[in-house]
């Protein structure tokens, strides 16, 4: 039988070890969308005609681009091509439940009207206009949980923000001017000001103790305490856990996590970066993040002119459809009790076991080797048609009907009675 490795295991695990009362809707969510937009976007992976490969959000560090010069790219950022009902209904065709946007990146550049520093979409382009107004707005009326990416420490514009040493040097940097003059203020400002907010999602902690931490997130939190603030607040004081970048744990994990994946190789808009994941791709990615108990949010990346690219609208309404026939076996599941096997993995519910049938077996007949429980009925989940099976020993075998070999993740569903071993 499958054992999870439970949450306190995890060294930045929420301290308190109380579960937060409004994970609920995150954990049945299962799929959310992230999405990197900055100034970084319309740079897309070329400075001074060199190219960067990588993430391209990251251009400013990768090329050690002086403030000044920077700076420049807000008087030409013009994205016209924004459209907020595209980009939520995007994320409905895809049976995305969340979407988490970021306001503020490394760049230190807020892509919302930020009364706090003139570096802002609204006062430093000729854009002039709050997106994040509409997007708030489209995903609300689409029933979808909306939140915000904010660099808490990394801030490359601001003197005393973390990590632009090209510019400033990082010794002498007052991290705690920055936090109550920039961080804690433009925070403020998005738990004020774009409505009910589900996620919180904050990046890479830094220039603050354990107490400092604390301090900042109760100052927050009295403004949305229904708002989940993800691990990377640090110190532990996260409701739900983030693995790496594009991990995946080896093991079901209980409680509350999430994987997250760009759907090329890069979080930024880059021109050159063709690699992205097929559709196929993301719908095993999703069973194998949804078999270990976890969410997958996949990332896509905008471009200057504000359009999300061709491919991540393409594959994403593919998964979409997937979704809408099988959402069952993915849609508040937990992790599943019966571990990864040759031909797939498994997601659960109350008396119920998903088979994720990624790779059919050549002779149909689909092994379950330790399944030691009173099996009552096996059947398709798209046509609910009752399937021949038998128990030897601990074993159960199912006789899988014929389906097309190189079908993405084909789902049977055994109800059971009593409680897996
Ligand atoms: C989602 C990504 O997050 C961070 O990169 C990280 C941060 C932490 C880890 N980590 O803990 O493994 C890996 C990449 C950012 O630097 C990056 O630009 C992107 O936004």
């Amino acid at each position: 039988s499958v054992t999870a490795q439970t949450m306190d295991q995890m060294w930045d695990s929420n301290v308190s070890g109380k579960e937060n009362p409004n994970l609920q809707w995150f954990k049945d969510a299962k799929f959310g969308m992230f999405i990197h937009w900055g100034l970084y976007s319309k740079i897309a992976g070329e400075w001074n005609g060199k190219r960067y490969y990588g993430s391209g959000e990251w251009i400013m560090n990768q090329a050690k681009i002086k403030v000044a010069d920077y700076n420049k790219v807000a008087s030409t950022f013009n994205p016209t091509g924004f459209n907020a009902d595209e980009w939520a209904q995007l994320a409905a065709d895809a049976g995305i439940k969340y979407m988490v946007i970021t306001a503020k990146h490394h760049e230190g550049f807020a892509m919302y009207q930020s009364k706090v520093s003139n570096f802002n979409i609204v006062d430093a382009t000729p854009y002039k206009k709050d997106p994040m107004k509409a997007l708030a707005e489209a995903n609300r009326k689409r029933g979808i949980q909306f939140g915000f990416y904010y660099s808490q420490f990394q801030d490359w514009h601001e003197p005393n923000g973390g990590r632009n040493s090209w510019d400033f040097d990082e010794a002498k940097k007052d991290y705690q001017t920055y936090y109550r003059e920039k961080a804690i203020p433009q925070l403020k400002e998005l738990l004020t000001n774009y409505g009910p907010l589900g996620i919180v999602w904050f990046d890479t902690p830094g220039g603050m103790t354990k107490e400092q931490t604390q301090t900042f997130v109760n100052e927050l939190r009295v403004l949305q305490p229904k708002t989940l603030f993800s691990s990377r607040v640090g110190q532990g004081l996260g409701d739900y856990k983030d693995f790496g970048d594009s991990e995946v744990p080896s093991t079901p994990i209980k409680g509350a996590w999430e994987s997250i994946y760009t759907h090329n190789d890069s979080w930024g808009y880059i021109k050159h970066d063709m690699n992205f994941k097929s559709s196929k791709e993301i719908i095993q990615l999703l069973a194998n993040v949804a078999s270990k108990g976890g969410n997958l949010m996949l990332n896509v990346g905008p471009d200057g002119d504000g359009k999300i690219p061709e491919y991540s609208v393409k594959f994403l309404q593919q998964t979409g459809k997937w979704l809408k026939v099988n959402g069952e076996s993915i849609y508040g599941t937990t992790y599943g009790l019966i571990a990864a096997q040759p031909w797939g993995v498994s997601t659960s519910k109350p008396g119920k076991q998903y088979l994720h049938v990624l790779t059919r077996p050549k002779n149909g007949k689909l092994l379950i080797p330790d399944f030691n429980v009173n099996v009552k009925k096996v059947y398709e989940l798209t046509d609910k048609k009752e399937l021949p099976f038998k128990k030897i020993g601990k074993e159960v075998w199912i006789d899988l009907p014929l389906f097309n070999q190189d079908a993405v993740n084909t789902v049977f569903v055994i109800e059971y009675a009593g409680t897996v071993p």
